[in-house]
């Protein structure tokens, strides 16, 4: 910090970084050097190459500073189902999720969940890619059109009597959220500092466009909202007729059940300023204040809801058609629209809305020097409009067709507006960079293949030949592209993996594994889900599998696939992701290596028994069960009396015990942070005294990893 500080004092800038002060807990940091200034100076660029590796890690997430106001707005616990509907690529996503494991202790799960849902399936891609970091169970990733996100409503008249319905009904009859962020596309005005692309792309046509669509997607946000419940709905824009005339539209058909939420006790520390209450529409180079000024031959295009009053003004040809894009219609305030409308304002009659629009928020660039964005926080007070409520679930019967074939232009084309999204540019970056992209997108079951070839001896070809034959086969679930869900139930199996890792009773095992394959032999992954999760995924299945997913909960095993694994006594390693979760609970295949010989594993990826330096610790490591262990770092200032405990400092690692040595089974780029991570407890532990004692210490660690039962270290 005292280094780039200097280095910012010599570029002429005063403060290398600073906490942004409406953050809470100073969690989020502004750092204010240009790509330039990164460029020309090796400590600067050494300092941006650590961001970028600390983001791929996932210890840290690098966003623009307003696109992080949302997810604070929406006030979420540990224990809320939130819905993000327009999630890709999820930077807000993984802040939602950070709420919900906030408190979070090791091996222990939150109550809450996330179903993240985007309509593009490569964008959802880079979503999964983001949120792995995060290691959760409790995410759901879905692909649908937010407008049409299913429902999934228990149909009460097919119960089967009240034993049945005990034994079998799922623990939650609707899929309904506590929390809703409706982070919707946008013509994304609000980013043309950081893409001044947009000055060249940018015409009001893409604001006008995207409306009625952004209507939708709250509306159907709302009606999934529970009472009580809160929603935030964001865009990147600063137009009012993706914003306030939004917020207005949605207030009107909610019709009182709906209230807009004055936030401006929250979040003290940010500048902000009111939504706007009038504000005219531009339209081919002409100013309309009111939809009576709209030509007759534009009015599908320029739709009433999009001005501060809402009213239609409807001609006696109209009156009796509903407006067919959702405009309320007020016949008392009838006019013929105008054929010869203005191209200036001046002589404008203004509307005003009469509704509390001034308690939006409007964050603009010159105030705090962020991007621009609009928010609106929603509160549900009670259950919407039956006429609402009707059209709606009208939506949510056709969205148990086939979503994906309804391919909607309009929507396809705003998509692609919305990739200015600030955060984008650097999560393909990394993800780029981590060559992962590729990997992300290979195959229906959207997995990365394993990435290192240290994870196991290599025999994989004829395997990998095998499963594209099976994979024809397999992709048979509803929707067409994505291997469907189902639960994994193979006691033989569950039982080798409890016995050999020597997993304690305590962690919840039954019902919360899942695969991507009905037939068991041809399991290569089983994922591990929340309570939460399986609470949804069980409902989902009693609904017919309204759900598109995506992606669930966390990659917990991996079926070993070399020669060397085959013969191994259990067939699944525990993968790098689900470590966290099951670590607390692991009691068997576990050891616990001094700094210096963890270290050298990082460094070579594979050492000899005979050639660590603790020469206890290579016999135990030479005496553990072929097939996957943990290796867990022992602090050096510990003595061996010191009681462990698994905690949010712990590190472990995944290792092959092969036949001579040992091998990590990490990644190239979590190897290099592990690292760095070392080398600053190495350099803080030297500066303290060292208690003598720096061999294995004597835990009920068991030599040979089976017999005994072992207690999970950690080096503090
Ligand atoms: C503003 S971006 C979301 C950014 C995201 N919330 C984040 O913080 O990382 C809007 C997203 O909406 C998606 N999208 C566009 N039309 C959609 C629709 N009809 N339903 C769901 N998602 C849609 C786009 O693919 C895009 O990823």
């Amino acid at each position: 910090m005292k280094s780039l500080q200097s280095e910012a004092i010599e570029g002429g800038e005063l403060v290398a970084m600073k906490p942004l002060p409406w953050y809470p807990d100073n969690l989020a940091w502004h750092s204010n050097f240009s790509r330039m200034q990164i460029r020309k100076n090796q400590t600067l660029e050494r300092f941006h190459e650590f961001l970028k590796l600390e983001n791929e890690i996932g210890n840290i997430t690098r966003q623009e500073a307003v696109s992080m106001v949302p997810p604070l707005f929406l006030d979420v616990h540990p224990d809320h189902f939130v819905l993000d509907m327009c999630a890709a690529p999820g930077s807000k996503t993984f802040q939602l999720l950070e709420i919900i494991h906030q408190s979070s202790k090791p091996g222990s799960l939150p109550d809450g969940m996330v179903i993240a849902n985007d309509l593009d399936v490569q964008r959802c891609n880079l979503l999964i890619h983001q949120t792995k970091r995060m290691c959760t169970a409790n995410l759901i990733v879905t692909n649908h059109e937010a407008q049409h996100f299913p429902g999934c409503r228990l149909n009460k008249n097919c119960s089967r009597g009240p034993q049945m319905m005990n034994e079998l009904e799922p623990s939650i009859s609707q899929l309904l959220f506590d929390r809703v962020l409706c982070d919707v596309p946008c013509s994304g005005d609000g980013t043309l500092r950081k893409a001044p692309d947009i000055w060249r792309k940018w015409n009001t046509g893409m604001g006008n466009g995207i409306h009625i669509l952004q209507v939708q997607i709250a509306m159907r946000g709302l009606s999934l909202l529970k009472v009580g419940g809160r929603m935030v709905y964001s865009t990147c824009s600063m137009n009012p007729v993706e914003n306030e005339a939004v917020v207005a539209e949605i207030l009107r058909r909610c019709g009182g059940s709906v209230e807009l939420v004055d936030v401006s006790g929250e979040l003290p520390q940010l500048l902000r300023r009111p939504g706007l209450r009038k504000w005219k529409v531009r339209d081919r180079g002409v100013w309309l204040a009111s939809y009576k000024d709209v030509p007759k031959f534009r009015r599908s295009a320029i739709v009433a809801s999009m001005f501060p009053s809402g009213r239609s003004y409807v001609d006696t040809a109209d009156r009796i058609q509903k407006c067919e894009n959702g405009g309320t219609v007020h016949p008392e305030n009838e006019s013929q629209p105008a054929e010869n409308p203005r191209t200036s304002t001046d002589d404008l009659e203004e509307e005003v809305s009469d509704l509390p629009l001034e308690h939006c928020i409007r964050m603009v660039p010159h105030d705090q020097n962020t991007g621009a964005f609009f928010i609106a926080v929603l509160h549900k007070l009670s259950p919407l409009p039956a006429t609402q409520d009707k059209s709606i679930n009208a939506q949510e019967n056709q969205s148990t067709g086939n979503d994906e074939l309804l391919e909607n232009k309009h929507v396809i084309e705003n998509t692609k507006l919305d990739s200015v999204d600030g955060t984008d540019e650097m999560i393909l970056e990394a993800a780029s960079e981590a060559d992962l992209v590729d990997d992300e997108l290979d195959g229906a079951t959207l997995e990365p293949k394993p990435s290192e070839a240290a994870q196991e001896p290599a025999d994989n070809k004829t395997d990998l030949a095998k499963s594209v034959g099976k994979r024809k086969l397999q992709i048979q679930g509803k929707w067409r592209g994505v291997d469907p869900v189902v639960f994994f139930k193979d006691e033989t199996i569950i039982n080798s993996i409890k016995t050999f890792y020597g997993i304690d009773e305590a962690f919840p095992f039954s019902g919360h594994l899942v695969t991507r394959n009905n037939e068991t032999n041809h399991v290569k992954r089983i994922y591990y889900i929340s309570k939460s999760v399986k609470d949804v995924l069980e409902l989902n299945f009693k609904v017919g599998q309204q759900l598109k997913i995506t992606s669930i909960g966390l990659k917990m095993f991996e079926r070993q696939s070399s020669r060397e694994g085959t013969s191994a006594p259990c067939l699944f390693r525990i993968s790098s992701e689900g470590l966290p979760v099951i670590l607390p609970y692991v009691r068997k295949q576990i050891l616990f290596a001094a700094p210096l010989d963890f270290k050298h594993l990082l460094q070579y990826k594979a050492v000899k028994f005979a050639d660590f330096v603790d020469a206890e610790f290579g016999q135990k490591a030479a005496n553990l069960m072929l097939g996957c262990c943990i290796i867990v770092l022992r602090d050096g200032n510990k003595t061996v009396s010191d009681p462990i405990q698994v905690d949010g400092s712990t590190i472990a690692i995944g290792c092959w015990k092969g036949r001579g040595s040992l091998s990590v089974m990490v990644t190239a780029i979590d190897c290099q942070e592990l690292l760095e991570r070392l080398a600053t407890r190495m350099e803080s532990e030297d500066a303290t005294p060292t208690p003598k004692n720096n061999v294995e210490p004597e835990q009920a660690e068991d030599v040979n990893g089976i017999e005994k039962d072992t207690t999970p270290a950690t080096d503090n």
